[in-house]
């Protein structure tokens, strides 16, 4: 058998036409992140990674009503929420099982044609920010906000988050954090969806099954873990001692590093600027100062870039959104990523199997269990 690959590092595994990483250069269907970030808003990136266009106009339009008309989520599984203990409950597990239920209440969950996918990927785009939403301020012992028809995807989301209509700096920095977010070619999130449903499992199995992928600190819940660390760094002139503690004892810095990008993470100096613009606005200028002097002494001693998970937590925070809800913001928006990577495996699958190094003990004589020590 020919060697294994620890962690499949630098193996091609699958085609695809939605994203490419080349040169530490990010493109969504051949447009650079940067022109996207700049320009396109997250309904825009959601309809280019789903069509392979940007819309025009009407198509925008008509793709937006669509969203509004699907965002709300069954009663029953509002129910479900309100059903845990909140103070156990992580938001990225309250999530996965809340997806998870959709199926049973989607009459098309099994019906495997392409258009009845494209269906379930508007609902399941549609509801995931709802959930999330609803979820916060059920924890908080709040009624969940019905969304809104005339708000766009962002503005819907801090509504329903915050009970309130948000202002413009709020909006344009969530809608930023998610056309950054939406699609990183087969990163382990997306590589889950993908095996998921190369089996021809359906489309909320495989988001299910991407969001237990996202979950973990190696991958989006590093994000939470960024805040945790500056948290209780505390102020800038402990900053390098802690990391320098850290590094001794052989710890990971969260936030950075990266499996594919050497001499930076594209996504991450528009956070970093959009980082050092809110903490400038909200007076919380150390969160700023202090990634920024991590970045440099990680870059220095580990020549280990920032990664997109390491100024979100700073934006986020001084939007005011809760820690533990900065991975299930990642996840809204690569459900996006996800549902195209699903689409994109059905339009031409195989299952995916690959084969595992036998490293095992050799051919052993059955003992009976009376026999054995
Ligand atoms: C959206 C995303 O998923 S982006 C990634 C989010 N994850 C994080 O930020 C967690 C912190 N980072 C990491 O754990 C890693 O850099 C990963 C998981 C992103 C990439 O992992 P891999 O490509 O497998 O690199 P690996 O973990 O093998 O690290 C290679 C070397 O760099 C070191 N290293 C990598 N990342 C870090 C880090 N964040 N802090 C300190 N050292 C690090 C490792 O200790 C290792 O050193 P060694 O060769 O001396 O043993
Ligand atoms: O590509 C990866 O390995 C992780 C990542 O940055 C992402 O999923 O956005």
């Amino acid at each position: 058998m020919t060697t294994t690959t620890k962690g499949l590092e630098g193996v091609v595994a699958s085609q695809s036409s939605i994203s490419s990483i080349i040169d530490d250069q990010l493109t969504y269907v051949g447009y650079t992140i940067d022109d996207l970030t700049e320009n396109a808003s997250f309904e825009e990136v959601v309809y280019l990674l789903w069509h392979k266009k940007l819309p025009n106009q009407a198509e925008l339009d008509g793709f937006k009503k669509e969203l509004a008309e699907n965002m709300e989520v069954p009663q029953g599984i509002i129910d479900h929420l309100k059903s845990y203990d909140v103070t156990k409950v992580h938001p990225m597990a309250a999530l996965r099982t809340a997806v998870s239920m959709l199926a049973v209440y989607d009459d098309e969950a099994d019906v495997m044609d392409p258009e009845a996918n494209k269906r379930k990927a508007i609902r399941l785009q549609a509801k995931i920010g709802t959930i999330v939403a609803a979820f916060a301020r059920i924890r908080k012992g709040l009624e969940p906000v019905s969304p809104r028809k005339d708000l766009s995807y962002a503005e819907n989301f801090l509504y329903m988050l915050n009970g309130k209509e948000p202002n413009e700096i709020e909006v344009e920095a969530i809608d930023k954090a998610l056309v950054l977010h939406a699609d990183h070619e087969l990163n382990a999130s997306t590589f889950t969806a993908r095996v998921c449903v190369a089996t021809l499992s359906d489309v909320y199995s495989g988001i299910t099954a991407a969001i237990g992928a996202l979950k973990g600190p190696l991958h989006g819940g590093a994000n939470e873990n960024v805040m945790k660390m500056l948290l209780e760094i505390g102020e800038e002139e402990n900053a390098i001692p802690y990391v320098e503690k850290k590094l001794a004892n052989k710890e990971k810095i969260m936030g950075m590093g990266h499996r594919v990008y050497r001499k930076g993470d594209p996504r991450a100096k528009h956070l970093k600027e959009m980082s050092r613009q809110l903490t400038k606005l909200t007076g919380q200028e150390k969160w700023y100062n202090m990634s920024v002097k991590i970045e440099e002494y990680i870059k220095e001693k580990k020549g280990l870039p920032a990664n997109v998970d390491f100024y979100s937590a700073s934006v986020y925070h001084c939007l005011g959104i809760e820690h533990d809800l900065f991975t299930p913001i990642f996840a809204v928006s690569r459900t996006s990523g996800w549902l195209a990577h699903i689409l994109e495996q059905y339009a031409d699958n195989r299952l995916i199997r690959p084969r595992a190094e036998y490293v095992g003990p050799g051919k052993r004589e059955f003992v009976p269990i009376a026999n054995r020590d």
